[in-house]
């Protein structure tokens, strides 16, 4: 539940996170963009939120913030300045109106998973699919063992505006290498080292869901062997992309 703490005003703070949080306004406000990019949504059902580090020095802690877009407001009129600053516990710290009715999911991810970063949600067409069925998608596309590290799994059934969903993407996330969760009868949410590489974790589930689905209506579908999910992932976590690596950093999901 999100408590009614009295707001910390961004002027209060250190002038270098009063920076982070003005670069992840632009970061979070450019990232939604991208999800009526893929297709991933339709009016505003889908949220994208970024955290930022309090203390860079210490690391990820419970004074940490969150950056997220305000609710109900649509793709095209989000700037850097619409973007809404709470703490880990959805109080808002800076700015105007209402965050996203998703903010407590959020905010319970970032407390509970310090190596999390980035967190998405949406209501993609076949992820939400197969959340209805509350099945969980196999891996058996070589492009999901890249990405999922194996099946992507389902969460509980979970009422919106508490600690419910936030609790169920965590306990379902917690023993699994996916970085996207399937919420049964509601839709997915997905967790990156930061926003940018949890939209790609949706933008991937969601071209996922979509194959596999059309490949079962086809027939019986060819599970991966599981030493082959292993090696896939590996390579694509570790080796796959620029000689750096590709841009998106990567997450190990703590137990998993
Ligand atoms: O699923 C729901 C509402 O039931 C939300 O995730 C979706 O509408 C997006 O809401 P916000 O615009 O982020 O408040």
């Amino acid at each position: 539940m999100m408590t009614q703490q009295r707001p910390r005003s961004l002027e209060a703070m250190p002038t270098g996170l009063a920076d982070a949080v003005a670069e992840a306004r632009v970061q979070v406000a450019g990232l939604h963009a991208e999800l009526p990019r893929w297709g991933l949504v339709v009016w505003t059902a889908g949220n994208v939120s970024q955290r930022v580090v309090a203390d860079r020095e210490r690391g990820p802690g419970p004074d940490d913030l969150l950056v997220i877009k305000p609710s109900g407001v649509s793709y095209d009129d989000l700037t850097p300045r619409s973007m809404i600053v709470c703490d880990l516990h959805g109080t808002v710290v800076d700015g105007d109106g209402s965050p996203s009715s998703d903010t407590a999911a959020h905010a319970y991810v970032y407390r509970e998973m310090p190596h999390v970063g980035g967190v998405v949600h949406t209501h993609s067409t076949f992820a939400t699919a197969w959340s209805a069925r509350a099945e969980p998608i196999p891996c058996v596309l070589t492009m999901m063992a890249d990405e999922f590290g194996g099946p992507v799994p389902v969460g509980p059934f979970a009422v919106i505006g508490d600690d419910s969903i936030g609790r169920g993407i965590v306990e379902t996330l917690r023993t699994s290498r996916s970085p996207a969760v399937l919420m049964q009868n509601h839709g997915p949410f997905t967790i990156g080292a930061d926003a940018r590489a949890a939209v790609k974790a949706a933008v991937m589930l969601e071209e996922c869901a979509r194959t596999v689905h059309l490949a079962g209506q086809l027939g019986a579908t060819v599970p991966i062997a599981g030493d082959m999910v292993d090696a896939l992932y590996e390579r694509y976590q570790h080796v796959y992309g620029q000689a750096g690596g590709d841009a998106s950093p990567r997450i190990g999901n703590g137990d998993a």
